[in-house]
């Protein structure tokens, strides 16, 4: 399935060597056989009989010897498989991950998803790994084993045919009447670790909130479902291993008494009875290693329908079929464009249409939920419009290939992300190969140069999971300075200077402004002092564009724009 062609050959490698393993059981068993046949009837003369015994000891250390390397073997083409699964199955969901973008987290709790990458794949590297060829071991092996005892006795092999045959069908139906939906583990751990997830993230809101003590509440209730789901799962499995070792001792049992019964009237000779009873031992074997590894099968049958139904689900863009090349302009502009979220009722955009020019410096502003940050979530090709068109340069954004879109633009969204590494790891995430002087100029552009400069490692210093050690004004700066690096030719602030005192606002509002003839900006603010320096301001309100136009123009309209700053006059 999801793993495909890749692990076919170390599978091969893993059941060729399994084989061989069940071939040494075979052989150990019948040079056992035939060590007892000589200690019990063989010569009396002890000289002759250690010159009989020495070669067949000799013969059981080589294969005791063979079978060890043997193990080894398989054990090395195990992991063999597992690091193809795991290297295959990852990347693929990865990739996927990473086409379906943001709008991801919309549809599946990061915690499943976190599931499904590591437990999902988990559960099918040991599928792959360890049950298929314990599998594949387990016909051929117990065929070979079958085939070998009908060679000496074939009645005996017919009876134990019987039996090697019925504990496979009896384990099934077994399973099948006793064990839990096979989903029920997968999905309890799934509900834990999302839950586990939310509170670890959260853990801030949850203190100050004083909820600790319902989500532990609640975090126990989904251990205690977990707890349930695998003390069910072991009681079936233990009382699985009693049911099919009862099949084996009674095969074992039966073969030894018809074979007494058949030595004592003369009609099996005592030798094949000997080698018969050590070969019947050998031909459960495979069987008890399948059993052994039957957990994995049974995990992944809880496994596969959650990464199914992620592969499954389409990614909100698609790749243009006949991808144009990047514009050389950069102006932007909006035909006509209406936008609903998935499941979100009324459009978020609708009929919106404007025009922003290449280098020109335009604010988006508006109430809480007017449609801004969605106008930059279309235009990053998160979503596309349910009607109109976007353009940049004039091309329709949906002809360009979704690195080059990107490529075009540098932003700083509302929730500053700082990944956990030095602060110079997370500038570079903009430009790999950034220069030390072009990554300390984006600083300065964003005034946080001497703030880095004074950590104890400066641009070495790390700065925890999600920025942790910084304060949020600091993680605005470092965003800006990396959103600067990037030298991208549309820059975007959305809220970018929220987090600010005034005065480091408008020493970065001054650092824009005389880099803004070189860049196609967009500033999104709720503040209008942030938006003072812009060229021309578009008004947004209840997803529709209401007013367009210069600064001083909108105020003396007295519309959306006059209300909102006649409001924040008074507040101030
Ligand atoms: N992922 C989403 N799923 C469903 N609805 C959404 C989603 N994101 C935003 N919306 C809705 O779309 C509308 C526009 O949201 P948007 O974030 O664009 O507003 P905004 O003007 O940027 O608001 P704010 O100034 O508060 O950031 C809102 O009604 C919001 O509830």
């Amino acid at each position: 399935m999801a793993v495909g062609g890749s692990v076919r050959w170390p599978i091969a490698v893993s059941v060729v060597i399994g084989l061989a393993v069940t071939a040494c059981y075979g052989l150990q068993g019948g040079l056992l056989a035939l060590l007892l046949a000589h200690a019990v009837g063989g010569d009396p003369d002890p000289r002759v009989m250690v010159q009989h015994i020495m070669p067949l000891l000799l013969a059981l250390g080589a294969v005791l010897l063979a079978r060890a390397l043997l193990l080894w073997g398989a054990e090395i083409a195990a992991q063999a498989t597992a690091r193809t699964v795991k290297e295959t199955l990852r990347g693929r969901l990865l990739r996927h991950l990473f086409d379906l973008g943001p709008g991801v987290t919309l549809r599946r709790r990061t915690g499943e998803l976190q599931a499904i990458l590591v437990g999902g794949v988990e559960a099918l590297e040991t599928y792959h790994s360890r049950y298929l060829p314990a599998l594949w071991n387990a016909v051929l092996g117990c065929c070979g084993i079958l085939a070998a005892i009908a060679a000496v006795d074939w009645p005996s092999a017919a009876l134990l045919c019987l039996f090697v045959g019925g504990f496979p069908v009896l384990d099934r139906l077994w399973l099948r009447w006793r064990m839990p939906r096979t989903s029920g583990i997968f999905a309890a751990l799934g509900a834990l670790g999302a839950y586990l997830l939310d509170s670890l993230q959260g853990i801030v809101t949850v203190k100050a909130f004083g909820a600790s003590a319902r989500r532990r509440a609640v975090l126990a209730d989904h251990a205690a479902a977990l707890r349930r789901e695998s003390m069910t799962t072991l009681a079936v499995t233990l009382m699985r291993t009693g049911l099919t070792g009862l099949v084996m001792l009674s095969g074992m049992a039966l073969v030894l008494s018809a074979g007494a019964w058949r030595v004592s009237s003369g009609t099996l000779d005592p030798f094949a009875m000997l080698v018969t009873l050590f070969l019947a031992r050998e031909a459960f074997r495979p069987l008890e290693r399948l059993e052994r590894e039957f957990h994995s099968a049974w995990a992944v049958g809880g496994a596969v329908a959650p990464i199914m139904e992620f592969l499954a689900m389409d990614p909100p863009v698609r790749e243009a079929d006949r991808p144009l090349p990047a514009p050389p302009a950069h102006d932007i502009r909006f035909e006509d464009v209406r936008f609903s979220y998935a499941g979100g009722g009324a459009p978020s955009l609708d009929a919106v249409s404007f025009h922003v020019a290449a280098r020109e410096h335009v604010a988006l502003v508006g109430p809480s939920g007017a449609g801004k940050s969605t106008v930059v979530a279309l235009l990053l090709r998160f979503f596309d419009p349910d009607a109109g068109t976007i353009r940049i340069g004039g091309t329709d954004i949906r002809s360009l290939p979704l690195e080059t879109l990107r490529s075009l633009i540098s932003v700083v969204s509302q929730d500053t992300v700082l990944f956990e590494g030095t602060v110079a790891d997370n500038l570079k995430l903009a430009k790999p190969d950034a220069t030390d002087e072009e990554i300390r100029a984006a600083a300065q552009a964003a005034h946080i140069d001497a703030f880095i400069e004074s950590l104890p490692l400066g641009y070495a210093t790390r700065i925890g999971e999600r920025g942790a050690t910084l304060s949020g004004g600091q993680r605005q700066r470092i965003a800006i300075a990396r959103a600067l690096l990037k030298n991208a030719p549309i820059l975007i602030l959305d809220e970018a200077t929220s987090s600010l005192d005034p005065a480091s606002e408008q020493a970065i509002r001054e650092a824009l402004a005389r880099q803004s003839g070189r860049r196609t900006t967009l500033l999104i603010a709720h503040r209008l002092s942030a938006v003072a320096d812009a060229d021309r301001i578009l008004v947004f309100d209840g997803g529709r564009l209401v007013e367009d136009g210069a600064r001083p123009d909108l105020e003396r309209n007295g519309g959306v724009y006059a209300r909102l700053a006649a409001l924040q006059g008074a507040a101030a």
